[in-house]
Parts: structure tokens; C-alpha cells; sequence
């Protein structure tokens, strides 16, 4: 029998400095030990706290280490920046690890951030406006990805364990109608039987579920990602659509996702409608939008709405020529910067995007919008053959930023100005370096919160030529 290993256990009293990027409060121990021989100058990281908040952490084996790694920890005294109505929760799954912090610290964390990563690229926190916040900062997601667990758990990963799926019991993330849809779905595949795709061995049925709100419409999609068809697909599928009717009269889209690539992210499904549509529709800003199960629709559309009218605010009193929208995904952006345009392209990779972008030109009578399914960089390229340098570029690149080569590109191409949308600060500030060398320079910076309770934020940043340029 092997017995299991103990270590030898330090306690201390540390009092929360600040929280890191992942949103982990950390704390440097100044004080000696309660048991011996450690001390001064080792670091310990702590979820679910803010700054100010006093706690007693264990650490195991800290000895001649400088990070502690953290075996217990308990609360002792509240600070100033915690959220008075939040408790402890043991299955904290990681998807919002700044929900300790009352809302107001989460703004000025996130504030300070920014500031932080652009000082670094010479941008002066006097060019960073205060963050816009939301009134009411919880179920404002309109898409979630859940996990279907080889435990039964349905859920996310949990926070640096991406074996161990944590069960979503209760979010301040999504709506009310999507948690009711996740309790449905998790009864009838536990009654069914069915099993769980397991990331290891590549066996197993059940991958991901996929739920998506309209927020002005209700509508609700469902999506079951699979890896396959079971054998009684019809009996099964017959049986989800009416437990899930019988309480969700929003339901407008319920689908059947084949993935059975080894890829999590793979484009190439197949997607079967059990009932519904195969898509929802959204009434966004003066437009309405069709939202395909793959295609990328802004997370928050409260916020996103916020988002396109400062956009729209830094273009109104301008006529372009010819707009660039890069990244455009199904033209939220695109749309409203047509209204300023003679001619605007819109490029982005995922094809179901660029024909939801067409259709939803169509659908709101846009007519001078063209959209090109490429690459961005390769897409931009074929645009300067057939145009010189337009007006105004937008980019809104994933949350990996754009990179030097695409970067250089734009700079290349010398467009009038260029209006930046950034859901990663630190990437902004890497690829914001790469425009001053083609005479440009950052003249406006916008923080937008997107996602309260996440370490995420996003950034609308106008840069334009500098005068003496
Ligand atoms: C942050 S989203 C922005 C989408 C859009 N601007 C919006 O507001 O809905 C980034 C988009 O870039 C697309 N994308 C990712 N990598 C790309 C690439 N290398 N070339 C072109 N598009 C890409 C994604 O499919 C996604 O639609």
C-alpha cells in the first residue's frame, strides 16, 4: 500500500496587495511564520478575493521557495473593495474571477490595467477616458459554451484544471431562460444514458452545449455538440424538444451539432435543426441580425450597443470613401459604418459569418457594403490592388490580437485613420507599437466593460496620422 504523501503545513496572515491578470488576489508575506521557518518575501496567490481583504492562507512545502502554492485559505476580515453580498464558493469554476470584488473595484482594476499595458507603449494614461460600466452587471451573456463532464457534471473547466468540469449550479453570467435550458438538457441526458465525449481517449458522445439569447427578441437557441448520431437519434431528440418546450415557449432554435473531429473549435460540422430555426434573430442598434450557432456575435449587447455608438460618435461628421471593416464577423460593426461610407469592405475568416454579413446588409437595406471571406492579412493585400489607401480601417481582431506582419500591413497601406477595438489590452499595446513607425499616433482610448466579473475588457482606440506627418 503507498501511503499518501503529507506536507508539512505554514499558516499566515496576509492582508490582499492587489489582483493579477488571471484575477487571482496576490500578497507577499512580510511577517514570520506562526510555525518556523519561513517568511518574508514569499508570494501567494488567492482566488476569489480583493484587494484589502485580510486572510489566513496554509501553504504546504513552502520552504526555500518564492511562490507559495496555496492549500487552504479563509476569510478573516472583508475589505473596502469586496462585494458585501458575496460568499465563499468551493465550486468556483473560474469564469468570473473578480466576483469578490464589488463593482466598482472591478472597473478600477481594470481601469489601471489599461492605463498600465498603454504607458508601456509611450500611449498617456491623459488619452485613456474613465471605463463605461453597465447599470445592472449580471446575466448579460448571450452565448454560453458549456462542457458535458465524464462525471455529469455540465459546466466549465475548471479555473487551470481543463480535465475537471465544474457544474454551473447558479451564474451571474447568463440568463434566466439558459440556465433553465441547462437544467432541462443535463435531466434528459442523465435519464438517457448518454455518455460524455472525454477529451483523452476521444470516446463518448456528448461535447458541448451551446446556448444563445437574443437580448431584445428572447429568442433562444439550444445546441447539442456531438461527437456523432446515437442510434435511437430521432426517439432521443423528439424527447429533448418536449421537455424543453414544455417550459421555454422562447425556445426558437434547437439543433444537433456533429463535431466529430479531434478539434473542439473545428468549422467542419454538421448541424441537423430538430425544431426551429437554424438560426435566432437579433434587433441590434437599428439593425436586425440572424446569429448562427458558429457565428461570433458580441458577447454583452448591452455594452456592444454602448460600443457602436462611440463609434459611431468618433465618424458622424465625416464622409468617407472607402471604409475597411477587418474581422468584421457578421457586420456589427460593418453596418452602422456603411451609414458614413460611399464603399465599405468587410473581411473575416469564418464563411458562415461573411454570409450571415451579406444577408444581414440585405436584410437592412444596405447596398454599398462588400464582404470577402479570407484571411485578414491576405484579404487586405487583394483590397490594395483594387483600391488605394481608404479613408478609414476598422479592426476588431480576436482576443490574440492582430500581430506584427498584419500590423506592418495596415501601415503599409496608409489608410486616413484607423479605429483599433480591442478585447485584450496587452495585445492592443504590442500591436499598437508597430503603427508609429508609418506615422501614426493613438489620439483617443475608450475602455468599454464587456464582461463584468471576468479579468476582460475591451478598448476603442482612434489613431490617426500624426500632423507633422
Ligand atoms: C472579436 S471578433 C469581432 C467580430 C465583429 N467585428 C463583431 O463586432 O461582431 C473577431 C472576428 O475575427 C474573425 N477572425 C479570427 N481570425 C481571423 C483571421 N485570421 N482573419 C480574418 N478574420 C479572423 C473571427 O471569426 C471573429 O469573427
Amino acid at each position: 500500500m503507498t501511503k499518501k504523501k503529507t506536507y508539512p503545513t505554514e499558516t499566515y496572515d496576509i492582508t490582499i496587495e492587489s489582483i493579477n491578470e488571471r484575477g487571482n488576489g496576490y500578497a507577499r508575506i512580510t511577517h514570520p511564520p506562526t510555525r518556523g521557518h519561513m517568511g518574508a518575501g514569499l508570494q501567494v496567490f488567492v482566488p476569489q478575493v480583493a484587494p484589502g481583504d485580510k486572510v489566513r492562507v496554509s501553504v504546504p512545502n513552502a520552504k526555500g521557495r518564492r511562490r507559495a502554492r496555496l492549500f487552504d485559505y479563509e476569510l478573516l476580515q472583508a475589505g473596502p473593495n469586496r462585494d458585501p453580498e458575496f460568499e465563499f464558493r468551493p465550486d468556483f469554476s473560474g469564469g468570473t474571477p473578480l466576483i469578490a470584488m464589488s463593482y466598482k473595484a472591478q472597473l478600477d482594476y481594470k481601469q489601471q490595467m489599461i492605463e498600465e499595458y498603454l504607458d508601456k507603449v509611450s500611449v498617456s494614461s491623459e488619452l485613456v477616458r474613465p471605463i463605461i460600466g453597465m447599470e445592472q452587471p449580471i446575466h448579460y451573456r448571450n452565448k454560453m459554451e458549456l462542457t458535458f463532464g465524464v462525471d455529469g457534471s455540465l459546466g466549465m473547466h475548471a479555473q487551470g484544471n481543463y480535465k475537471k468540469v465544474v457544474d454551473l449550479k447558479d451564474s451571474v453570467l447568463a440568463t434566466k431562460d439558459m440556465m433553465t435550458a441547462k437544467y432541462i438538457v443535463q435531466r434528459w441526458w442523465l435519464d438517457s444514458n448518454l455518455s460524455a465525449y472525454n477529451k483523452e481517449t476521444k470516446e463518448g458522445l456528448l461535447r458541448h452545449l451551446i446556448l444563445r439569447q437574443s437580448h431584445q427578441t428572447k429568442e433562444l437557441m439550444v445546441g447539442i455538440v456531438a461527437n456523432g448520431m446515437p442510434e435511437n437519434y430521432e426517439a432521443l431528440v423528439q424527447d429533448l424538444s418536449v421537455r424543453l418546450e414544455a417550459e421555454l415557449p422562447v425556445l426558437a432554435s434547437l439543433l444537433w451539432i456533429e463535431n466529430t473531429s479531434i478539434s473542439e473549435r473545428s468549422y467542419e460540422t454538421t448541424t441537423h435543426i430538430i425544431s426551429g430555426n437554424d438560426h435566432i434573430n437579433e434587433a441590434f442598434c437599428d439593425f436586425t441580425f440572424r446569429i448562427w450557432h458558429d457565428t461570433f456575435f458580441q458577447p454583452n449587447p448591452v455594452q456592444a450597443e454602448k460600443m457602436v455608438s462611440i463609434v459611431e460618435d468618433l465618424i458622424k461628421d465625416k464622409k468617407y470613401n472607402q471604409v475597411v471593416d477587418l474581422y468584421c464577423g457578421i457586420g456589427t460593426f460593418s453596418l452602422p459604418l456603411a451609414k458614413q461610407a460611399e464603399q465599405l469592405t468587410g473581411i473575416e475568416i469564418v464563411e458562415s459569418s461573411i454570409e450571415s454579413a451579406k444577408r444581414n446588409a440585405k436584410d437592412n437595406g444596405i447596398t454599398n457594403a462588400h464582404f470577402i471571406c479570407s484571411e485578414a492579412r491576405r484579404g487586405l493585400e487583394a483590397l490594395k490592388e483594387q483600391w488605394g489607401s481608404p479613408d478609414l480601417l476598422v479592426l476588431d481582431p480576436p482576443r490574440s490580437g492582430a500581430g506584427g506582419k498584419m500590423m506592418r500591413s495596415i501601415g503599409r497601406y496608409q489608410p486616413g485613420a484607423i479605429i483599433y477595438i480591442s478585447c485584450n489590452p496587452k495585445e492592443l499595446a504590442n500591436d499598437l507599437v508597430w503603427l508609429e513607425d508609418f506615422g501614426y499616433e493613438v489620439t483617443y482610448v475608450q475602455p468599454v466593460d464587456q464582461f463584468p466579473h471576468t479579468v476582460h475588457s475591451e478598448c476603442i482606440v482612434m489613431i490617426e496620422k500624426k500632423a507633422n506627418d
